[in-house]
This record gives C-alpha cells, structure tokens and sequence, in this order.
C-alpha cells in the first residue's frame, strides 16, 4: 500500500503506480499525421489483450519530442479521455527543452486530469551538475503542484549522465511532488542504489530495460515501463506473477524467451520505428510510419520479426511451462 504522508495540496493517487507500464506509440496516418481515430481501440487492446493498465504517453516510444506542443497536448488528452474507466494510471511524459513549453505542458496534463507526470533532462543546452538539473525538474514540477512527478533517466538518449541515485538524494525536499524514477538504463549498480537508499519514502522504482527487467525486480524495482508491454504485455505479465510467486526458475524462463525475441530484433536494428511496425503486426492496428527523422521499418525487417514472434509462440499468448527453455529455439 501507498503510505507516503501527504499533504493537503497535493493530490496523490489512490494507489502507487505499480506493476507494467506501456510506453505508448503515437498512431500515424500514413502522410504523417496523428491518428487519433485508433486510440480508443488502442487502449481496449492493452486492457483486455496485454492485461496492461498503465501508460505512459508522448515518451521516446511516443515520438513526444517529434510532435509539435500544440499536438503533444491533443495527443495527452485523447489517451486520458479513451482511458477513462478503462485505465489505472495515465502518466505524459512533458520533457522539453524550453522550460517554459514543458511547464505549459505539465500544467495542460493537470487540466485534463492525467495521473502523473515526467519529464527527462534537457539534451540540447545541457545541465551539467545535479543541483541545476533538479532546479530545472523543480520549476517543471511546480507547474502541476498536484501531480506526482516522475524524473525519466534515460542517460543513452539525453547525453545527462548525472547519476540517478545522486539525483534521488534528498530530492523530495527540492520537490514535494517527486514520487519515482523511470530508470530507463542497464546500470543496475545505480538502480540498485536508488532503491536501496530511498526504501522509506516508497517511490515508485520503475525499470524501462524490457530485456533486463527481472534482473532489476530482484533489485527492487516497483513496475515497469517499457515499449514491447504493448505487444509482450501478457508475457511480461506472466513473468511478474512468478517473480512474486517466488518461481525463479519459471520467471527466468519468461525473461530468457523475451530476451530471445528483443536479442533478434536488436540484431536487425531495433527502435521506435520498428515497435511501430511490430505493434502493427500483433495488435492489427495501423500504427502507421514513424516522424522523420526516423525511417518507416523495412519489409524484410516486419517479415522477420513476425517468423520469430511465431517461433516463440508470442503470437498465440500459450503459457511457458516450466522447462520449456530448452526446447524453444
Ligand atoms: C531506448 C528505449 O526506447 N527504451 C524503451 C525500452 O522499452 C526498449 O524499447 C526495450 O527495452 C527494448 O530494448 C523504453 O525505456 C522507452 C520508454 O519507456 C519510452 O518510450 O518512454
């Protein structure tokens, strides 16, 4: 249970987000444009397919930093509208260069009554010491005053390589709305430590490695938030429920099966564009191309992924037996 004392300000919600979180894509139309028509249908087939019912909007997965502001704010408020009754938690991402463009955002994602908000490092104009990227989050944060506020780590893409445990410490007094980490990042050495020294003030630890997510519940981790949830929600499910039955040795087996896939993909050259495609694929809705700069995945590409998704039985939702490690390929 949630049990951070609160106070009267801020409205926190009735429950911790927990469990999986889907980074969502941003439908497209084929010229381009944003196509807002699938989103209810969207949201539907992460609830009652993938078993998923948190997401996290206008992220890297989203193409939130491709999207104009006007759309990022039509996007955040189509998923809070479709997901009303259906969905847990709606976090929007609302990480921007311009301070002022990420606190209209956030303020916008307080009008329309998402369930969070995060927001990643500036990457342009960088901050270079703790204290002044935690003075950025602050202002950011001070714009949505009832939201809780997640900071996003995702060192690879930002270029911020502040640690996220130096990050955490005493971050709550610089932003009483702070209550978790996506730590989107294979250092388990520093995601380790942000769980071991801030077990008391119960944030949300939430991983965003797909690949590596057992290894970082075994360190803590509270959920997760990730962009093959979307279509590996139900497996990744299935992982979790034997992790917290304390079956090692059938969550390994799931682990290694989703490894199996995202090596392959990785293999092929694996990113937003090709979630979109493979998203596509297994959904049969039309997620469309991705925004330039980034390319529409290769026929060749969507072929092979679909013959190995097969080849692993994610097409067909079976569960992994025990011991079914060794005979998958
Ligand atoms: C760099 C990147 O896109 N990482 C993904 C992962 O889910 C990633 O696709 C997965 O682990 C496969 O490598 C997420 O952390 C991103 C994410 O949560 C988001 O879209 O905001």
């Amino acid at each position: 249970m949630f049990s951070r004392p609160t106070s009267s300000s801020m409205a926190f919600p009735k429950k911790k987000l927990q469990g999986l979180v889907a980074a969502t894509i941003t439908p497209m139309t084929e010229n381009g444009e944003i196509n807002f028509s699938v989103i209810g249908q969207y949201v539907d087939y992460l609830v009652k397919e993938q078993g998923v019912k948190n997401i996290f909007v206008n992220g890297t997965t989203g193409e939130g930093l491709s999207l104009s502001i006007s759309e990022r704010r039509q996007v955040a408020e189509e998923w809070v509208t479709k997901g009303k009754d259906k969905l847990d938690q709606v976090v929007i991402h609302v990480g921007a260069l311009s301070l002022k463009e990420s606190q209209e955002l956030a303020q916008h994602a307080a009008e329309i009554g998402a369930d969070g908000i995060a927001v990643i490092a500036p990457f342009f104009l960088k901050p270079w010491t703790k204290d002044i990227l935690i003075n950025f989050l602050k202002e950011v944060a001070a714009a949505a005053p009832a939201l809780p506020f997640y900071y996003y780590h995702i060192p690879a893409l930002t270029g911020v390589k502040i640690r996220a445990e130096e990050l955490l410490d005493g971050i709550q007094d610089k932003i009483p709305t702070f209550q978790g980490l996506k730590f989107s990042d294979t250092d388990l050495l520093d995601f380790g430590q942000c769980v071991d020294q801030n077990r008391q003030q119960q944030f949300a630890f939430l991983f965003g490695v797909d690949e590596q997510l057992l290894s970082a519940l075994v360190m803590g981790a509270t959920g997760a938030v990730g962009s093959t949830y979307n279509y590996l929600g139900k497996k990744t499910n299935q992982m979790l429920e034997a992790f917290e039955r304390k079956d090692l040795s059938l969550a390994l087996n799931y682990q290694f099966c989703i490894q199996r896939f995202i090596n392959f993909v990785v293999k092929l050259g694996f990113g937003v564009s090709q979630t979109k495609a493979i998203m596509t694929l297994v959904s049969g809705i039309p997620m469309g191309p991705p925004r330039l700069p980034l390319q529409k995945a290769s026929r060749e590409f969507t072929d092979s992924a679909e013959a190995k998704l097969k080849s692993l039985d994610f097409l067909s939702f079976t569960d992994l037996k025990d011991g079914s490690l060794e005979a998958s390929s």
